[in-house]
């Protein structure tokens, strides 16, 4: 059974990736982040060039 990981701030720079490693190393991954200084096209982004595991990746925008 796949492990679930939340990774704050997994928009950024550097969270964004590290959720894409994760991703490819088979966890479910969980994205909370406000936003204020990354997009969520990155995370759009990451999902994509995670292919198979992208399904794995939710998001929630906190304030
Ligand atoms: O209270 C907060 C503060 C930040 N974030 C999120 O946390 C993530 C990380 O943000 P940081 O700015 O702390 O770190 P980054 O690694 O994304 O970016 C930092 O490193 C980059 C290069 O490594 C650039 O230099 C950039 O300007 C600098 O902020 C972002 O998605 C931001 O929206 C929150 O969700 N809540």
């Amino acid at each position: 059974m796949a492990k679930n990981i939340l990774v704050t701030g997994g928009a950024g720079y550097i969270g964004s990736h590290t959720v894409l490693q994760l991703l490819r190393g088979g966890y479910r991954t969980v994205v909370v982040d406000n936003l204020d200084n990354s997009s969520d096209v990155a995370l759009k982004r990451v999902e994509e060039l995670a292919g198979e595991f992208g399904n794995n990746l939710s998001f929630h925008q906190v304030c």
